[in-house]
């Protein structure tokens, strides 16, 4: 019987592992395995999949949809030949990633020989303006999916959910449309019982290469950051930045591990692990549109967060 692949995939920042976070929380002793793909350097969705950390292969600086989509087939071969194998196999993309690209590249005969793809599912922020979906790449992670979920209705106004759905019906999306508040989702829905259902055709559309339009800064440095001044930074940096998510210590509560998001034009704080051995007190991703936002600029901004900056 084939492995059932869910693909997530969504807009940077749209919700994607809330969602992964959400399903591996809720596993009941379903074995799944999670392949995460983040678009920089640093392994920061890998961090924040909860607990899961032993099931969660992480595959950084690139995109699946692009460069690394070797380093995906070959990390699927690994997870197929795990004993006991994995029940389920998750791969949460890159905000960036066109999954057209990735359908295809499921499709290699080695990897259909064990595993499917059973559910692609876009998550889609609710607050976002429905004028987004004019976006090429909106449009891609949306033509492909199974499953439309609209996270974060919690921060949108009322009428935003129905605005978000006509839009979404207006584009002849096939996909069922579903309310995902904080990433819940039910299981049943996105690994559906009937598994030896031929999966159907789907549009993949032509290719775009997601990395020729964005890319990711980070920084990283040794001290804790200055809350106040991160603030201020964000602020600056905020109308270049499209996603920005970041683990550190702050000057005003040390020793206490944070989260930091930048979503959909809102930055939030949580509380987060300590670093794992050896890796910087401070890491922060950065991703803008191409040309946008210079290392030089970014460093100059982000030293002053610091002590001594
Ligand atoms: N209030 C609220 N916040 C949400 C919801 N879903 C996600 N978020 C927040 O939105 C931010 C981004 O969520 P992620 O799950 O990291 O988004 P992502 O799509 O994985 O981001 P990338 O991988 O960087 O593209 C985080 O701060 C989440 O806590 C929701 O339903 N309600």
């Amino acid at each position: 019987m084939p492995v059932p692949i869910l693909l997530v995939t969504g807009f940077l920042g749209a919700g994607k592992t809330t969602v992964v976070n959400h399903l591996l929380a809720r596993a009941e002793g379903r074995r799944i395995a999670a392949v995460v793909n983040d678009f920089g350097a640093i392994n920061i969705d890998a961090e924040l999949i909860a607990g899961a950390s032993d099931g969660v292969v992480s595959l950084a600086n690139g995109c699946i949809c692009c460069s690394l989509e070797g380093d995906l087939l070959r990390t699927l071969s690994t997870l197929l030949r795990r004993d006991p194998k994995p029940e389920y196999i998750v791969i949460e993309t890159s905000g960036v990633a066109d999954p057209a690209d990735i359908v295809r590249n499921l499709m290699d005969p080695v990897i259909l020989r064990e595993a499917r793809l059973e559910t692609v599912l876009c998550v889609m922020d609710a607050t976002a303006p429905p004028a987004a979906l004019e976006d090429a790449l909106h449009r891609s992670q949306l033509r492909v999916a199974d499953i439309v979920a609209l996270s974060k209705l919690d921060l949108a106004d009322a009428g935003a959910g129905t605005r978000m759905r006509a839009a979404i019906r207006a584009l002849r999306v096939p996909a069922v449309v579903v309310d995902a508040q904080h990433g819940e989702i039910p299981a049943t829905l996105l690994f559906p019982a009937e598994i030896d259902r031929p999966a159907a055709p789907r549009d993949v559309g032509s290719r775009r290469p997601a990395e020729e339009r964005f890319e990711t800064l980070s920084w990283t440095s040794d001290k804790p950051i200055s809350l106040p001044r991160l603030q201020q930074a964000i602020n600056r940096l905020a109308p270049k930045l499209a996603r920005a998510k970041g683990l550190f210590e702050t000057i005003e509560q040390p020793g206490r591990p944070m989260v930091f998001q930048f979503a959909g034009g809102r930055a939030t704080l949580a509380p987060g692990d300590a670093p794992a051995a050896g890796a910087a007190r401070t890491r922060i991703v950065f991703i803008a549109e191409l040309g946008v936002l210079s290392k030089g600029e970014l460093d100059g901004i982000m030293e002053a967060c610091v002590a001594g900056g």
